[in-house]
């Protein structure tokens, strides 16, 4: 049921970040383009860099030196080289953060509107936690979110479910009341893992896949839902 006197029905939401809160993929191109050019590769297209999103950023790495040498990732992470590029690309990622990436409709107000209602806010990527500290500072999220879970912030990253537990044992609260929202089908297992609520955003990077194969809980087309369901 809705209606104006209505609480938000949870009180955890954890969000992905990539392509969930914030595009950020013309941006890793751009770093990731740097990187081959530097090395006298081809360069990756948009679309290949969008499908490559969502294991984190090193493996994002890894699928674009592979398809640019034509091998695959087994050779790239075995290669001598792959430590001082992996170097020379988190200069490069550093440096184009904040420069074509944006926070999708709705964002900001959305964050707002449940902070008004008490509801905990966490986001749960895998990116490395240096890029995630980076592209929240840019965008001005930083203090958004009572807890931040980054890829290596943890011995696993998504989709083992250990990042949920984290936060609904951060703030006490039951899997009924936490809501995971985000736009793959990592993140769907994730939740699902974790017993947990997932609403997908079919806007972001879910490996070339449509949303609806995911099976969540609902799909919503947009930030305005969150603050609609009070
Ligand atoms: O960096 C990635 O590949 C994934 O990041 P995400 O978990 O925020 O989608």
């Amino acid at each position: 049921m809705r209606g104006e006197h209505m609480a938000f029905p949870y009180d955890l939401v954890m969000f992905d970040l990539d392509g969930t809160l914030v595009e950020t993929a013309p941006e890793i191109c751009d770093a990731v383009n740097d990187t081959l050019h530097g090395l006298g590769l081809p360069a990756a297209s948009l679309a290949e860099v969008e499908r490559w999103i969502g294991h984190g950023t090193h493996e994002l790495l890894i699928a674009a030196l592979a398809c640019a040498t034509g091998t695959d990732a087994q050779a790239v992470r075995a290669s001598k080289g792959l430590a001082s590029t992996s170097a020379t690309f988190d200069k490069h990622y550093q440096r184009r953060c904040g420069t074509r990436s944006r926070l999708y409709p709705g964002v900001r107000e959305a964050l707002a509107f449940l902070r008004t209602q008490g509801v905990k806010l966490a986001v749960i990527t895998n990116k490395e936690a240096r890029y995630t500290d980076t592209v929240l500072g840019v965008h001005q999220l930083r203090d958004s979110f009572d807890r931040v879970i980054s890829g290596d912030s943890l011995p696993t990253k998504k989709p083992d479910p250990a990042c949920v537990h984290a936060c609904l044992h951060a703030f006490d609260v039951p899997k009924t009341r936490a809501l995971f929202v985000g736009d793959s089908s990592i993140d769907a297992a994730t939740a699902r893992n974790a017993g947990v609520e997932v609403w997908l955003l079919p806007h972001g990077y879910n490996m070339g896949a449509p949303i609806q194969q995911c099976r969540p809980d609902r799909v919503i087309a947009d930030f305005s839902v969150l603050a609609a369901e009070a």
